[in-house]
């Protein structure tokens, strides 16, 4: 019960006592013992006192849903519920309540992620204040930095925070804010400036194509009607041109740009060691690499540098411009100064962008030209209609042998043009009228430069969707087809280019993903396979795998490769490179990753079930004390096959064999699996592109029908016959293990997410699968590698927390989503970061490729993780 002469007490933080604070509601209990004062009035009538329910009731704290043991009622000085709670005079809160555990978390976030080192660059003019008083509002931290001389653009801080974040307009003004915090402590005690953290949807994105920037369109704007092409008005951005837009480090000269790379790269990949830190449960010894990290830094393992890319200017294969409206209002195919969501629309043309060819300039000229003379109108971003939308460049180049890096430009062999409309409510015969004369204009422009330039394919892309980023299944139409790949019907899928890597020859379909800087990527997948430590018994997942490139280009060295990817032409794509360079160890499934993978791994695998019972089972202790395992493998009856019942999708208990039932490649049929592999191959040998055509055709039905049961013996056979290589994933060995598990000793993923990452599916299925001893991934967003390492990396304890879901994940940063995630990762053994490279695909932009290699701890002992058939 609440009385005045017993105060509720009041930890300031858990598990410490309140200190009784002058002007605090328990002093005025103690100056006015008639307490409680009603309404919040003061002891001498004046207004409502100061701290008039800015403490919770101890009665609501106790019993979390009210307070309703209160004797005071409404007229008690605490707060009985969080909406009732009221900021103290300085601004802050009851540090018990949500409101204040919610500030310290977001708080402890934006220190963590700020406690990196500052770096001054035109890139990251964003800036965190660390250590401001909490009662700063930001009105006072301008009012500060203004008396202090400190230029800036803009300054935001929270009351109750100690955390404020300020933009600089240049690195001028941020270098001399650095000096002057340093010389001046304000107070005795030192504001720190550190590198802040846009949130995700704040970036620019990179992947697959040349960023858009920003410039500032009038929203109110009218819509423009079909055929009119007025200007709409653009409003300047803080980016003067296309090249400060999209080659933001082009001022500096390339080795410089390397080093600083290099060094932001060493910035984030210290987030890894610190979160693993934190989130590793108490109860468990640190692993050994977070205790070596002070050694080096922090980082979590040695960062052993950076790549160059083989060519700095015109590496980019492919550029998507945008379409639009230039700061002078004259229609424009290039690049965006900025940001749509921040605004900007203007369009300038490509003009100085180092990154772009000479022959993506000239083909965005060609078709700006088409464009001035065009009845049809420009996309509007503003009011989301227009016809005319964006065009894309892509650009394939001759083998290896023949490039000579001095002349990269002359080494382009084949292109493929993509127009991307919205035919939304405009006249069909106009539309092709319009087709033909652009397809003319690029026809004709291409072959009067001199030299000619290369035209292989021209498609259109039809997408009716709000943002540019079509869908991959967005219809195409071919309006060019290559020569000599003319046949009856289904001409969209005709219209492809080739590229080469590590003399393979790649075909690319429009909406494929393939590396923007091919020679560059040559290095990186070389890199990727030198660490994967490959050799005949290796299995090798190539976890989003594209048009193959991985895979096929270390097929060679490994005995066997699994791709995934889920978009359909890429698949279509992978299987056809397969063919065309004769490759039969492969196999490519379409699918999302997060459906498919756990399926995978048991079809080749086992389940990590039966290989944690077996070895639990199998080993002994020897003279020496030393585990030893005596080979005995789970027996295949289904009393052994119970240990591994697990959960299907549906919730329903389901055995491992099970699985052969939902995967239709897994019908243990030699005979007709040898047959079908002779049959593809022979095919192949001969390879005429008819037989590639059908040969792709049937694995492609094999690719598409991985989730689903085949509903006749039409896609049962050909999912057989699709079947490249010896596959013994469905053979089963007396163990109830697939053939392959104990076929294949090494088995290893090397995984190239996009840049959101791996889901975290991905990332459990392979955490907890034993077999899986080392994993390479190849990021082209350290963001988000560090997130997934920390999945990965983290030791779990016995007991796991029930998933949360993504509880709270606004307030959150990707690491610290990961940390949440680790306390319901399932009991397994952590991977440890052993090597890490960056590589510069990206040069004169702020991006950068990176490679990290993963290994569980005894990673030569393998034998012990391997359940022997
Ligand atoms: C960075 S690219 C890498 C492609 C390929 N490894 C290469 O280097 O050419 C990422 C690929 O992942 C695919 N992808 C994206 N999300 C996926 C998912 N959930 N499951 C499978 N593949 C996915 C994309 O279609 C894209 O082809």
């Amino acid at each position: 019960m609440e009385d005045a002469t017993t105060p509720p007490s009041q930890p300031e933080l858990a598990g410490e006592k309140r200190k009784r604070e002058e002007g605090s509601p328990d002093a005025a209990v103690q100056d006015a013992p008639s307490a409680p004062v009603a309404s919040g009035e003061d002891a001498s009538g004046g207004g409502r006192h100061p701290m008039w329910k800015t403490s919770l009731c101890s009665f609501f704290r106790r019993r979390g849903a009210g307070a309703e043991g209160c004797s005071h009622g409404d007229s008690c000085r605490y707060a009985h519920t969080e909406e009732e709670l009221r900021p103290r005079p300085d601004g802050t809160w009851d540090p018990t309540s949500d409101r204040a555990k919610k500030l310290r978390k977001v708080a402890a976030e934006a220190q963590e992620e700020a406690e990196e080192e500052v770096t001054a660059d035109e890139q990251s003019l964003d800036k965190c204040l660390l250590g401001l008083p909490r009662g700063w509002t930001a009105d006072r931290l301008k009012t500060f930095l203004q008396d202090q001389g400190i230029l800036y653009a803009t300054a935001k801080k929270k009351k109750g925070m100690t955390v404020g974040f300020v933009t600089f307009e240049s690195v001028e003004q941020l270098t001399r804010a650095v000096q002057f915090l340093k010389e001046n402590p304000s107070g005795g005690k030192e504001i720190k400036i550190s590198d802040a953290n846009r949130r995700s949807h704040q970036k620019v994105r990179a992947e697959g194509h040349v960023a858009n920037g920003t410039a500032i369109e009038n929203g109110s704007s009218p819509a423009t009607p079909a055929g009119e092409t007025s200007a709409p008005e653009v409003v300047a951005s803080s980016k003067k041109s296309a090249r400060d837009a999209v080659t933001p480090l082009a001022h500096m000269p390339y080795n410089d740009q390397l080093e600083h790379k290099k060094h932001s790269m060493a910035q984030i990949l210290k987030r890894l060691t610190r979160n693993a830190r934190k989130a590793c449960p108490p109860a468990i010894p640190l692993p050994n690499w977070i205790f070596k990290s002070k050694e080096i830094g922090g980082l979590p393992c040695k960062l052993e540098g950076i790549l160059e890319s083989p060519i700095v200017d015109g590496y980019r294969n492919k550029c998507e411009f945008s379409v639009g409206y230039s700061l002078e209002g004259k229609k424009t195919v290039g690049f965006m100064l900025g940001n749509f969501r921040e605004g900007v629309t203007a369009v300038e043309e490509p003009v100085n962008c180092p990154n772009v060819s000479e022959i993506s300039c000239k083909y965005a000229q060609m078709f700006q030209d088409f464009l001035q003379s065009s009845s049809l109108p420009l996309w509007s971003r503003v009011d989301n209609c227009g016809f005319w939308r964006q065009f894309t460049v892509r650009e394939g180049r001759c083998p290896a042998e023949a490039v000579v890096l001095q002349q990269v430009e002359s080494q382009i062999s084949e292109v493929m043009l993509i127009v991307q409309v919205c035919s939304t409510d405009v006249d069909e015969a106009l539309m092709k009228e319009e087709f033909d004369k652009l397809s003319a204009a690029l026809i004709q422009g291409a072959s009067t430069c001199s030299p000619p330039l290369p035209l292989t394919t021209i498609v259109v892309q039809d997408h009716k969707g709000i943002s540019n980023a079509a869908p991959a299944d967005c219809p195409l139409i071919p309006l060019l087809v290559p020569k000599g790949d003319q046949f009856e019907g289904g001409a969209e899928d005709k219209t492809r280019i080739h590229d080469h890597i590590s003399n393979l020859k790649f075909s690319i379909s429009p909406t494929a993903f393939f590396q923007v800087n091919t020679l560059a990527a040559e290095r990186l997948y070389t890199l990727a396979g030198d660490w994967a430590n490959l050799n005949s018994d290796t299995l090798l997942f190539d976890v989003c795998c594209g048009t193959g490139t991985i895979g096929l280009t270390l097929a060679h060295r490994v005995g066997m490769v699994v791709g995934i990817e889920m978009n359909e032409s890429a698949v279509s794509d992978a299987h056809r490179n397969a063919l065309i360079n004769g490759i039969k160890n492969c196999r490519f499934v379409c699918g999302k990753a997060e459906d498919v993978i756990g399926s995978l791994l048991i079809e080749y695998l086992g389940s990590p079930q039966q290989h944690i019972a077996a070895s639990e089972s199998n080993y002994v202790i020897n003279d020496t004390g030393k585990n030893e395992d005596t080979i005995n493998c789970p027996e295949s009856d289904g009393e052994n096959m119970d240990s591994s019942t697990e959960k299907n999708d549906n919730g329903e208990n389901e055995q491992p064999g099970d699985r052969s039932v939902d995967l239709p490649t897994c019908c243990g049929d030699e005979d007709i699996k040898g047959d079908s592999v002779d049959r593809v191959n022979k095919e192949a040998d001969s390879s005429p592109d008819e037989h590639i055509e059908a040969a792709v055709e049937q694995n492609c039905g094999e690719a598409s029908l991985i989730n689903d049961e085949p509903t006749d013996a039409t896609s049962a056979d050909s999912l057989e016959h699709g079947k490249m290589c010896q596959d013994s994933s469905s053979i089963q060995n007396n163990n109830g293990l697939p053939a392959s598990a104990c076929q294949f000793k090494n088995v290893v993923a090397i995984v190239d997410p996009p840049r959101v990452g791996l889901h975290p599916t991905v990332i459990k299925a392979l955490r907890t699968h034993p077999l899986i001893r080392r994993l390479v991934y190849i990021s082209c967003n350290p963001d988000s590698l560090v997130a997934n390492a920390i999945e990965l990396c983290t030791p779990t304890s016995e007991k796991q927390e029930k998933n949360k879901g993504n509880r709270g994940w606004r307030s959150m940063s990707a690491a610290g989503l990961a940390r949440q995630r680790t306390k319901s990762m399932p009991n397994s053994e952590p991977f440890i970061p052993k090597r890490v490279m960056a590589v510069d695909l990206f040069p004169h932009t702020s991006h950068c490729e990176m490679v990290m290699l993963f290994e569980r701890m005894d990673y030569f002992s393998v034998d012990k993780h391997y359940v022997s058939c």
